[in-house]
């Protein structure tokens, strides 16, 4: 294993990621930012230079469960202390296991002002991936807004609140067009885009010889949308998800949640004359975004040689039988070690869209998540009096709630989430969605933990009872690892893991407004355990104080 020395500078810069000029977050000049390549077990050392001039910066690392290094996982008011302008944080730690990644902001919505880029680990040396393919594709999609995440994050926060709606755009690895289509023949009132050049939104193209087999990389970090990939006559083999081997299964079409990324194998077994598209649109809202096209660039044809039958068409945005079908096919490779029968404590969690004082929030179990001033390993390892408020959350909701119905009292309060797990115990979450503050709306919430994978037990219709029948719906034989689970709507999802890594760990709603609204959650696990926490992650707040006062960390 060897240790792989970065660094970075994050700055604004004018981009166009989909033709049109704007500004967004960029590293080292590049957008998205530069993909890190490692195999497993070898550290990562990122000295990373905040070039925002007037605001902070971190960097979260999706799916590195950071063991023994909570202080690198890049979440602001949690586990460090924003990046200050002009100053330089060095992340430190090991990239364990192999699989598809990303990294991206996370202080406000940095994410969603373009601040991410891929992270992919290999097997180390002498070690075999458990499925054979010629070649490697890497897609990493987003969502892109034309307003800048400040005109945004007002909207959110204000009364009335301005809604950001949908994208302007998907882009596939930094790249789409606006206004424009790729396949206009196919595509009624379209007009077809300029290809090529070298411009930023120049698409993309996917080389593959035929008669070989590719593993895609794809991952999402998409701000709102939900997506859906189909690629024109090729079926898919799913053979990875977050990290995890999962027992191969093939596709027309698969969707990704934001958070998720996934392998899958695709066979270049078609008329290799033709090239094909590459097709990503929205499911779980209603669709007012393009989809996003790629070009499947059959050798020796021209890479903008366009396909002459259509691109796939996405299935309908609230197909939800589709998506379930999908997302329940996924089960862990043979070989993936199975959870512990039992759990020590369930936290059923309630995701509910409420109000505060006339604005919008989405809460758990009826309190919204606002981060403190000083970031929880600091003040919460120095032990503060002040890092907590007096109570925890509760671990239920209670049965009395009517899932199927807006709130019947909307009004929430706001609180700190944060949930204290004991060392090894093992943990059962179940996600309960609800009915939002609309009659008949529910949504599509991807969850993401941070610090660990957890096996994801089980899916299930309506309110979540606990009882033998929603007990024999858990899958204790294959369940997937993984570190981002759906809630479909009106449903539940079960999801066990093991606090065995000490640290502060943000589990939350991995779309980037109802994060800032307030959806999400805390775990503080067994910080008696942490080790020496790093002064420079967490020396600002109260523990900055407490350490001009002699404490140590
Ligand atoms: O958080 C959200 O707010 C809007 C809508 O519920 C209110 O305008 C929406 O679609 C969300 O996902």
């Amino acid at each position: 294993a060897k240790a792989r020395h970065l660094k970075w500078e994050v700055s604004h810069m004018f981009w166009s990621p989909d033709c049109e000029e704007k500004v967004l977050i960029g590293i080292n000049g590049q957008f998205p930012g530069p993909t890190i390549r490692a195999k497993a077990g070898d550290t990562i050392v990122v000295e990373l230079k905040n070039g925002l001039h007037t605001e902070g910066v971190v960097i979260h690392w999706h799916g590195v469960r950071q063991i023994g290094t909570p202080w690198a996982d890049g979440t602001a008011a949690i586990s460090q202390c924003a990046i200050n302008p002009e100053e330089t944080f060095t992340y430190r730690f090991v990239v364990d296991k192999p699989g598809t990644y990303f990294y991206h902001g996370h202080y406000g919505m940095q994410r969603a002002a373009g601040l991410y880029g891929s992270l992919i680990v290999d097997v180390a040396d002498g070690e075999e991936e458990p499925f054979k393919y010629d070649g490697e594709l890497n897609l990493l999609l987003s969502d892109w807004y034309h307003e800048s995440i400040y005109n945004q994050m007002v909207g959110l926060s204000s009364s009335p609140m301005r809604w950001i709606g949908e994208p302007q755009s998907l882009l596939i690895n930094g790249r789409g067009q606006f206004n424009c289509s790729l396949a206009a023949a196919h595509t009624p009132g379209t007009k077809q885009c300029t290809a090529g050049g070298n411009r930023h939104c120049a698409p993309v193209i996917l080389p593959v010889e035929p008669n070989k087999t590719y593993r895609l990389r794809i991952a999402s970090t998409t701000s709102l949308a939900s997506l859906n990939l189909a690629i024109g006559k090729h079926k898919l083999t799913v053979v990875e998800a977050d990290g995890n081997y999962v027992a191969p299964f093939v596709v027309d079409d698969m969707d990704i949640y934001s958070g998720d990324s996934y392998s899958v194998l695709l066979t270049t077994d078609q008329d290799p004359s033709s090239n094909y598209w590459v097709s990503i649109g929205v499911r779980g809202r209603t669709p007012k975004t393009a989809p996003a096209l790629a070009l499947l660039n059959y050798r020796p044809n021209r890479g903008f040689k366009l396909p002459a039958i259509a691109p796939p068409v996405t299935p309908a945005w609230n197909d939800t039988a589709h998506s379930k079908a999908f997302t329940t096919q996924i089960k862990a490779r043979a070989g993936t070690p199975p959870p512990p029968a039992t759990s020590d404590r369930r936290i059923e969690l309630l995701n509910t869209q409420n109000k505060l004082d006339g604005h919008i929030k989405w809460s758990i179990n009826n309190v919204s998540l606002v981060l403190p001033a000083t970031p929880y390993l600091g003040s919460l390892k120095l032990g503060l009096k002040t890092a907590l408020a007096a109570a925890r959350p509760a671990d239920t909701f209670g049965r009395a709630y009517d899932v199927t119905r807006p709130p019947h009292n909307p009004n929430t309060t706001t609180g700190d989430n944060v949930y204290v797990l004991r060392h090894n115990t093992t943990v059962d979450v179940v996600l309960q969605n609800a009915n939002a503050l609309q009659h008949n709306v529910s949504e599509v919430h991807p969850w993401h933990l941070h610090g660990h994978d957890f096996w994801v037990l089980g899916y299930g219709e309506g309110a979540y009872r606990g009882d033998a029948a929603d007990a024999a719906r858990l899958n204790l034989v294959n369940p997937p690892l993984r570190n981002t689970a759906v809630i479909f709507p009106y449903g539940w999802t079960a999801l066990r893991f093991v606090a065995d890594n000490p640290g502060v760990w943000a589990f939350h709603c991995h779309i980037e407004p109802h994060l800032h609204m307030g959806m999400g959650v805390i775990f503080a696990e067994a910080i008696d355990r942490v080790g020496k926490v790093p002064k420079e992650a967490v020396s600002c707040g109260a523990t900055a104080t407490a350490l001009m006062n002699g404490d140590h960390l």
